[in-house]
């Protein structure tokens, strides 16, 4: 599903010509298999938003190759990148990223409309994923009329309302207090069971990765698993 080898990233901070080089990813390999659930946890400044960047084609990575659902994504552009992402990948983020000006049922909605889904299928797609994620009275409301949870359900629905392959999610429950991060975690474990769909999970927070099968750490750049430096078997 998704098979990242020998990747490696460095940025070069300083003045123009004396420039300095940051390793941030150090040879990071790992392969998430269809219907999986993987967190990757590591502490402020550890490469996991680098990572995440470099997953969704918003930042070049220095070397190593990038498979997602079979395709080789290491060499797109960004118009290839722009119609992978819409057909292959939905997002989740700490702050919701919700447009504040469309409903709940709009903003679910908009995905589908930027791939060209007729109104009827539509309106009915996200009725549906409404019901799926707890929202079905919730259609009307703005995003500011929501709770941080909710507004939170909105962002999976609309994530998961294009059927993606995998879902990436980047601290989906950093800004929301403890009882609702179990709430969130228990509907991310429900989607995955009922419904087959892989997560890819980057988080600082241990609870997080307590929902997924396999964890890795990432300290420094160097991914690592059960206290080992991770290497993926080949
Ligand atoms: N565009 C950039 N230019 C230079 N250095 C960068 C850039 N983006 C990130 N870095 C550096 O790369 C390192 C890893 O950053 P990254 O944002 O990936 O960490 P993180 O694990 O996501 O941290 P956090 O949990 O705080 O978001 C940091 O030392 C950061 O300063």
């Amino acid at each position: 599903m998704l098979t990242i080898k020998n990747l490696s990233h460095s940025f070069f901070i300083g003045k123009k010509h004396e420039e300095k080089e940051m390793a941030v990813l150090k040879n990071v390999s790992f392969n998430i298999k269809k219907g999986e659930i993987a967190t990757i946890v590591g502490r402020s400044g550890s490469g996991k938003s680098t990572l995440l960047n470099i997953l969704s084609g918003y930042l070049g990575a220095s070397s190593g190759q990038i498979m997602i659902n079979g395709t080789d994504v290491t060499s797109f552009n960004e118009t290839e990148w722009a119609k992978f992402r819409l057909e292959n990948l939905g997002f989740i983020f700490q702050s919701f990223q919700l447009i504040p000006s469309l409903t709940t049922f709009e903003n679910v909605e908009l995905p589908l409309t930027l791939k060209g889904i007729a109104p009827k299928k539509r309106s009915d797609l996200v009725n549906q994923m409404l019901k799926e994620v707890g929202l079905e009275d919730h259609g009307s409301h703005f995003p500011n009329e929501l709770s941080g949870g909710q507004q939170q359900r909105v962002s999976i629905a609309r994530a998961l309302i294009t059927n993606p392959s995998i879902i990436l999610a980047d601290e989906p429950t950093g800004s929301l207090d403890s009882e609702t991060e179990r709430d969130i975690l228990k509907l991310i474990k429900k989607l995955n069971k009922e419904k087959g769909i892989t997560f890819f999970i980057i988080t600082h927070d241990e609870n997080v990765a307590e929902i997924s099968k396999r964890s890795f750490q990432l300290h420094d750049g160097v991914l690592h698993m059960n206290g080992g430096v991770f290497v993926e078997a080949q």
